[in-house]
């Protein structure tokens, strides 16, 4: 299986992370409705490994993947993907670099109705104007189960499938990263597991590199490691989480902030 793990880019040290944030500071708005979102977060994601993360609404979850899939712009502070400043690219370079160095997986599928399975798969690839690897592909497909339903329209499909495809799309192109936003959010909790399996089996059998949002800690149980933010700032991390260490983590951080 070694030849799956991504490689790291030439002159890259092997212990750099997929992606690293340092003193990420985001503001939002000016004057009176000036939001603080992300202040000064400092946090690695280590390559070949799920993290997960947590904190209560409006701490700054969404705000700290979206920075760092390049999906927005930082205020101040780094944001990197291996070795890349997102900072110092331009817009058309971070669209190049998403496409073909990030995956997403979001709540609501973001699956185009009138291809099939296999087309929103390899779609990205195919916009990149790359050639899906055939092994790769098929060991994504296989991983994610849905060998028999290539040929169907996400209409065709419950919600658990539709999500599979999802993932397989974000895994396709053997991404630096993923990131899944509330990936379970719209799935009962059957599918829900499935798909948090297929994310935990795409890092520890393929060597791909996840962050999944979540507000479930049974979700963030499946990570290896799960960091929590509270008012924008990074305050803890559990390694090897268990669901009740998880919530316990969570209730204390939610007591806190309603003392405060
Ligand atoms: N585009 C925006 N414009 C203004 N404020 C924003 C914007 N996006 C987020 N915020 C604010 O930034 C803070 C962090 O929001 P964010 O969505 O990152 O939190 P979250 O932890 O993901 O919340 P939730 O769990 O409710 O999704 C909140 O106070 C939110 O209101």
């Amino acid at each position: 299986m070694s030849q799956m793990f991504p490689t790291p880019a030439p002159g890259s040290p092997v212990t750099e992370p997929a992606a690293r944030a340092t003193g990420l500071t985001k503001v939002y708005g000016k004057g009176e409705t000036r939001v603080t979102a992300l202040d000064s977060v400092f946090v690695e994601f280590a390559r070949g490994r799920f993290t997960a993360v947590m904190g209560p609404s409006g701490s700054g979850k969404s705000t700290l993947m979206h920075c760092m899939a390049g999906l927005d712009r930082v205020t101040s502070g780094s944001a990197r993907i291996g070795g890349t400043e997102l900072a110092s690219l331009s817009d058309k370079q971070l669209t190049t670099l998403r496409r073909d160095k990030v995956g997403f997986v979001f709540q609501g599928f973001n699956l185009l109705p009138t291809l099939t399975a296999l087309e929103n798969i390899t779609l990205p690839l195919r916009l990149a104007g790359r050639k899906p690897d055939p092994a790769w592909l098929e060991t994504v497909v296989t991983t994610v189960g849905l060998a028999g339903r290539l040929a169907h329209r996400p209409t065709e499909l419950s919600g658990g499938q539709q999500q599979r495809v999802a993932a397989a799309r974000a895994l396709v192109s053997r991404p630096e990263i993923v990131f899944a936003d509330e990936p379970t959010g719209n799935l009962d909790s059957r599918s829900g597991a499935e798909i948090l399996g297929f994310l935990g089996d795409s890092v520890r059998e393929l060597g791909q590199t996840v962050v999944m949002v979540t507000h479930d800690p049974v979700a963030a149980a499946h990570a290896d490691r799960v960091v929590f933010l509270a008012d924008g700032q990074l305050v803890d991390e559990l390694h090897e989480p268990t669901a009740d260490a998880v919530l316990d983590r969570m209730l204390r951080f939610e007591a806190q902030s309603r003392t405060r």
